[in-house]
């Protein structure tokens, strides 16, 4: 369980206090939970600072009870938080295999290996071999980092945006990804996603806008709300 207590973040912008992140709280324990809300509205800022890359200025954050506010992301890592980059870190000579093995930290069977590639539509075959660098699309490479998360299950896995720069094709098999990721792995996973198809499948949605913790619900609770403030003829993607 991941509780964020009065959550603030300022930022020096321009020699002006900007405040990104206004008195959040909230308490993170369902299976499957998305955070949403309009462009700008601070999400991938909190999504940030859980997995430990920058730090509130002032506010708590306790993982199963333990404060982690002042740990970094590698002790955070250690304790069971796991943050999809938009791209994996790559490292020369690594492979594909190599990097999946590192992020399980376990022995995997070429068919294990196989199997988490194919889970995210990589075809395993062509991709197990490769090195991880440019020569990879970002799509593909954005399946690698899913794929390693995946791999790596651990007590919670933040994912933002996923579906930034991947076309509508490989999108349906993402989401396919994600409703697989929530019936097999144990832990939480936190998503921020503008995409209903996305929201549709969370037990909770939460929605954030200008810096504020605007509603905090079950899908069946807050979609309704989002979707009926949003016209006709708009998606809610834009509407986000
Ligand atoms: N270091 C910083 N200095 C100045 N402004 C910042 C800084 N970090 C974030 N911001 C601003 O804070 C606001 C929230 O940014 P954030 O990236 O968290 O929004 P978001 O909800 O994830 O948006 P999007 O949906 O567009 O990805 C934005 O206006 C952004 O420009």
């Amino acid at each position: 369980m991941l509780e964020l207590r009065n959550i603030t973040y300022e930022v020096d912008d321009n020699q002006e206090n900007k405040e990104i992140l206004k008195n959040v709280s909230v308490t993170i324990k369902d299976h499957f939970v998305a955070i949403t809300g309009p462009n700008g509205g601070g999400k991938s800022t909190l999504a940030k600072m859980i997995a430990g890359i920058i730090r509130p200025t002032s506010g708590q954050i306790l993982l199963d009870g333990e404060d982690i506010t002042e740990l970094d992301i590698t002790e955070r890592a250690k304790k069971g938080i796991s943050f999809a980059f938009q791209q994996p870190v790559h490292f020369k000579g690594l492979t594909v295999k190599d990097m999946i093995t590192i992020a399980a930290g376990r022995e995997m069977s070429v068919g294990d290996i196989c199997d988490i590639l194919s889970e995210v539509g990589l075809c395993a075959r062509e991709y197990i071999d490769r090195e991880i660098n440019s020569s990879l699309s970002g799509g593909e490479l954005k399946r690698i980092e899913i794929a390693m998360i995946a791999a790596r299950g651990t007590k919670l896995s933040i994912f933002d945006e996923p579906e930034a720069g991947i076309d509508l094709w490989s999108f349906s098999s993402l989401i396919k990804v994600f409703e697989k990721m929530r019936d097999e792995i144990n832990g939480t996973i936190l998503i921020i996603s503008h995409q209903e198809r996305i929201l549709n499948i969370a037990d909770r949605i939460i929605v954030i806008a200008d810096g504020e913790l605007r509603q905090v619900g079950s899908r069946e609770e807050v979609l309704p709300q989002l979707l009926h403030t949003t016209s006709a003829c708009q998606t809610l993607e834009e509407k986000l």
